[in-house]
């Protein structure tokens, strides 16, 4: 399968591939899922899922964003089948998703109540600040989805004075969730 391309650029920039592979792998898309990608944005994400899932909703609050979406599909091959909802979740989120990616911290407790009330079965949410971070670990826990957290920190290799330095990325927590996980 090719790589994903991202012609079409959003302020908020993509989660990284070596990001997104992490956060592909702890959502275990099956391909009779239907995932839900909340703050699609550049649709990084969304296209990796619709190559993994069935049925794929994207729901994004900014409409120039969401046209980033739809044009960086454009630009991919896929089998899914994608939903485009201009919205802030939790309004626009589907009743019926089985795995769900929080890109967009907006109303995150309020979307993952939406997830536990709708029985989303797998839920990872990546933060890139400390005390938000917490915050998200805090509501998963309390809504016992808590599976695991996982710290990224990834470093690319750069030429210097001919031998390899590299140049780290900021840290990145991914938390993971499990419909009635038992904690950490
Ligand atoms: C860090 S970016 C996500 C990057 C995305 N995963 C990608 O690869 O391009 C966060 C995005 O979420 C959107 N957002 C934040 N909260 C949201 C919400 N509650 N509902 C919908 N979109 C939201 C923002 O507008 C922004 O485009």
């Amino acid at each position: 399968m090719s790589q994903v391309t991202l012609p079409h650029d959003a302020k908020a920039g993509p989660t990284k591939p070596e990001v997104r592979a992490v956060t592909l792998d702890k959502l275990g898309l099956r391909p009779t899922d239907h995932f839900v990608d909340v703050g699609s944005c550049t649709g990084s994400v969304t296209i990796e899922a619709a190559r993994r899932a069935e049925r794929v909703t994207a729901v994004e609050r900014k409409p120039k964003r969401l046209d980033v979406t739809r044009k960086n599909l454009g630009a991919n091959d896929y089998d899914a089948d994608v939903t485009l909802r201009e919205a802030e979740a939790p309004e626009g989120l589907p009743a019926d998703a089985d795995a769900m990616f929080v890109g967009g911290s907006r109303n995150f407790e309020a979307v993952l109540d939406h997830a536990v009330e709708t029985g989303v079965d797998r839920v990872v949410m990546n933060v890139s600040r400390v005390e938000p971070a917490g915050d998200a670990i805090e509501a998963f826990r309390e809504r016992d989805l808590l599976s695991e957290v996982v710290q990224l920190q990834v470093s690319h290799g750069y030429e210097l004075a001919g031998a390899t330095s590299f140049r780290s990325n900021n840290p990145v927590y991914v938390v993971v969730g499990r419909r009635g996980a038992e904690g950490l």
